[in-house]
């Protein structure tokens, strides 16, 4: 089950360097996960503005201190001005699947408690409906129950496996993730919350209408989802 695409460098590149215009001096900005927000990170960090830095994955801060920002925990700041994270589909309502590098959990609480979440992707990420795995980060004690369940929600999951070790995957949490699929997402907030009535699963990586704006990257430049959509429907 292939969980990440890997996108288009170009499209990266622009997105990644573009919103930064949006990080003013003296705000808490979310820094997401990923290879997007790489790039994000590195431009932000050779530009004259004073942030303090929530990360998301213990990747995104190890990254974020190297270059050498203010990284500090959610609950000592209580609130983010900006969050900015990459996905790994987006449709053309701005719902999201992410967590194909197991952040998600952390991801979602940082957008949550964020006045403003801006989704970066590269053009590869857009379609017209959501179709990729939902990860699901689950309690190792629960897997099988939560399986059990997704089944019978319609979904078929398969354990993570670490790539670089034996066993299973371990997140920055401590738990298991899931990939499920489910064909396609016809209604992801439903889906979404279904999935969230589960015992046992910690999160998942739908992000039904969480993104305040998508940007979308590609070799043409930046444009916000929106104008993409519009010109799908003319
Ligand atoms: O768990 C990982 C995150 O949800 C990432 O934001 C997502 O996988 C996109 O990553 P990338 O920018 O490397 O394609």
């Amino acid at each position: 089950m292939s969980v990440k695409r890997d996108g288009s460098d170009v499209g990266k590149e622009v997105v990644g360097e573009r919103v930064v215009e949006l990080v003013e001096s003296g705000m808490v900005v979310g820094f997401g996960t990923g290879s997007t927000v790489g790039v994000f990170l590195r431009e932000l960090a050779g530009r004259d503005v004073d942030v303090v830095g929530v990360c998301t994955s213990f990747d995104t801060e190890l990254l974020a201190r190297r270059l050498g920002f203010d990284v500090r925990s959610l609950s000592s700041v209580g609130s983010v001005d900006l969050a900015v994270d990459g996905a790994d589909q987006v449709d053309f309502d701005g719902n999201l699947i992410k967590g194909g590098g197991a952040a998600h959990f952390r991801e979602k609480v940082v957008a949550s408690f964020s006045d403003r979440f801006v989704c970066i992707v590269d053009d590869t990420k857009v379609d017209s409906e959501l179709d990729l795995p939902v990860p699901i980060e689950v309690a190792p004690f629960a897997l099988e129950n939560v399986l059990g369940e997704i089944g019978c929600l319609g979904g078929e999951g398969v354990l993570r496996s670490c790539g670089e070790k034996d066993g299973p995957l371990v997140t920055d949490n401590g738990n298991f993730v899931v990939d499920t699929d489910f064909g396609r997402i016809q209604k992801p907030e439903r889906l979404s919350k279904e999935i969230s009535c589960i015992t046992g699963v910690v999160e998942h990586g739908l992000f039904p209408g969480m993104a305040d704006s998508v940007l979308v990257g590609s070799s043409d430049g930046v444009r916000e989802l929106r104008e993409i959509k519009g010109n799908e429907e003319r």
